[in-house]
């Protein structure tokens, strides 16, 4: 069986979807995705897709859809050729050695092994993964078209629809009190019928945090995602320690490695860790981390990139596996893009998105919609994210 398992051939391409709105961050607002898709071929002639996606360019962190494509077309896939695709930590433990980091890159690559062997197997991906254990999870919204009026609108027509009643506000780009009494707004229009988190991606110092937190709490708050840089891991216990217990705070790019997750642990200095396939590096590493945060009496979270259906499936087939407490997920990307690259959706009802079943990760990739999004195909630059006049980037430059 395993030579059958032989990988044969891995390509890879950048896709350009726009996003139904701008989506605003922290760190500037982004009107298009740009994930990285990645094909997998196997000598029984089986294929796997996999996805990486970063959100406006290197915004988020270090990687970029050009880093992950060069990653993967000069270094993981020609380290690939011809391996076993089912022994998942070999593979893993063969792209470390060619290539430090690109847990982005690593973690598409893996996917799309991961979807081959499954589908080879004809069996769905969670099971190669530890079995699953939920069927479901209730699925967050983010809110992030900067303009509370416009918010309240759209998480307005979110109930009425039974697709979402935790919803996600973006914070950090506006100075902290504008963002307080925007969340204030949204919290009393929306009380009692929905909860509320934020995310700050890393906006704040740890003063800041320490002085505003409070405010958001009182308002409703119950998750506080990433206040401070991701270095800054004191403060993350600081604050951790002294939030009021209405409250949770979560950890999103301070956890990436294990070892990132264990030292969290060990610092106390997060109730809740934010799981992304992509930043630890693929699906068997999610588990790695998601290990640490059970042992560790962590919570988790299933999050987002905010990738098309593919990368979102891949995802709910390794959060289906996980035990430990869970606050639900945030795996709406498709909701986001003006269209999807697969022909049948994961169902979102009922306030709750259902895990698909395989073969792989049960959605099936349209290979022209492929085509029709292709960076190349398309004569496309790069993605950047939109500074805009609320940034302090591009405050900093006007002063
Ligand atoms: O969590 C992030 O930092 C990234 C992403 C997830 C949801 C969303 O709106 O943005
Ligand atoms: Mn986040």
């Amino acid at each position: 069986m395993s030579s059958m398992m032989k990988i044969e051939r891995i390509q890879a391409r950048i896709l350009d979807i726009p996003t139904i709105r701008p989506h605003k961050f922290s760190f500037g607002a982004i009107s298009r995705q740009s994930p990285v898709i990645v094909q997998l071929w196997l000598r029984n002639g089986a294929t796997g897709f996999g996805e990486a996606a970063t959100i406006g360019g290197p915004s988020w962190n270090e990687e970029s859809p050009e880093s992950i494509l060069h990653a993967i077309e000069s270094y993981l896939g020609p380290a690939l050729a011809g391996q076993d695709a089912s022994r998942f930590e070999a593979l893993l433990q063969r792209m470390d050695a060619v290539c430090k980091g690109n847990h982005f890159a690593k973690g598409a690559v893996e996917m799309a092994a991961v979807d081959a062997v499954s589908r080879t197997l004809g069996v769905p991906a969670w099971s190669l993964l530890g079995g699953k254990v939920r069927e479901s999870m209730p699925l967050a919204w983010t809110l992030a078209s900067g303009d509370s009026a416009k918010d309240i609108e759209e998480a307005e027509a979110m109930l009425a629809a039974r697709r979402h009643r935790v919803f996600k506000l973006k914070i950090g780009a506006r100075a902290a009190a504008d963002d307080i009494a925007h969340v204030g707004r949204i919290a009393r229009a929306l009380a009692g019928r929905a909860s509320l988190t934020v995310d700050i991606n890393q906006a704040w110092d740890g003063n800041t945090a320490r002085r505003h937190l409070p405010a958001l709490v009182a308002s409703g708050v119950t998750l506080i995602e990433q206040p401070v840089a991701r270095w800054n891991v004191e403060a993350l216990r600081a604050l951790t320690a002294a939030l009021p217990t209405d409250a949770l705070l979560m950890a999103d790019e301070t956890v990436c490695s294990p070892q990132d997750a264990l030292q969290l642990a060990q610092q106390r200095a997060c109730h809740v860790f934010s799981l992304k396939v992509a930043k630890h590096g693929g699906l068997v590493r999610t588990r790695a981390v998601a290990a640490i945060a059970e042992a560790a009496d962590i919570g988790w979270y299933g999050g987002t990139m905010l990738e098309t259906s593919l990368g979102s499936a891949a995802s709910a087939h390794v959060f289906a596996t996980l035990a430990g407490r869970d606050h639900g997920c945030e795996l709406f990307g498709p909701q986001l893009l003006v269209d999807d690259i697969v022909s049948t959706p994961m169902t979102l009802r009922d306030f709750e998105l259902h895990f698909p079943d395989g073969p792989g990760f049960g959605v099936d990739v349209v290979p022209e919609r492929l085509d029709r999004f292709d960076r190349a195909r398309q004569g496309l630059q790069a993605v950047h994210v939109d500074l805009g006049r609320n940034s302090k980037a591009a405050t900093a430059v006007k002063d």
